[in-house]
């Protein structure tokens, strides 16, 4: 039986590089497109970072019950939502996954499919560090949004609380100084609980 490796931490720790080269390093692993309401970023392709959709689309999701798991965050340009749909992508009886999400959405995905199918991996960098990888990959966008950049970085003290990681029982957690290095261990992580 296949699992979930659940990969979660805050703004610009590293999910996303780390999930990219997991992906090249274990082919194995197959991955899961969320949904979401937000506008398609600079570089991003519909169905690769997401399924970029709309609030119709969404109720009809909701309606038919096929809704894992939603965030919504209220942003400086409006209510953006990003949800986990059962729409056929994740299939557990031959197939491990690699996905990412936040510490609530990893609880919601632990409920519906059961504790021992979902291996959180939380990625971790010091604060300031982490400001300053935030804003190096703003600063590269055609339209920089700062202030999103700034909601989004106070608003993980709260999301990724240690009361909250405490609460989750989330004790794998990896620390993105190196990225070679913080690679290493997750891979190795993720082959002993494969
Ligand atoms: N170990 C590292 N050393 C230096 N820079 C890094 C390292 N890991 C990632 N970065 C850079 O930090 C920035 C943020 O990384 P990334 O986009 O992967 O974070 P994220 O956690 O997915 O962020 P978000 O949740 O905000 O989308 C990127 O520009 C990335 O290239």
């Amino acid at each position: 039986m296949g699992k979930i490796f659940y990969l979660m931490g805050k703004s610009s720790s590293g999910k996303d590089t780390i999930f990219q080269e997991i992906k090249k390093k274990m082919p194995m692993l197959r991955t899961v497109t969320l949904y979401t309401t937000r506008p398609m970023r600079e570089g991003e392709k519909e169905g690769r970072e997401y399924f970029f959709t709309d609030e119709e689309t969404l109720r009809m999701f909701l309606e038919s019950d096929k809704v894992i798991e939603l965030r919504e965050y209220q942003t400086i340009h409006g209510i953006w939502k990003y949800f986990t749909a059962d729409d056929g992508q994740i299939c557990l009886d031959d197939s491990n996954y690699l996905m990412i999400g936040t510490l609530d959405s990893y609880g919601k995905m632990r409920a519906y499919f059961g504790e021992e199918k979902i291996m959180p991996v939380y990625v971790e960098v010091e604060d300031g560090e982490r400001l300053m990888r935030a804003l190096q990959r703003e600063r590269m966008q055609e339209e920089p949004k700062y202030a999103e950049m700034c909601r989004r970085f106070l608003a993980d003290t709260e999301d990724f609380s240690e009361e909250k990681i405490r609460r989750y029982r989330i004790s794998a957690r990896f620390e993105n100084t190196c990225l070679d290095r913080c690679l290493e261990e997750i891979m190795l992580y993720i082959r002993n609980n494969m």
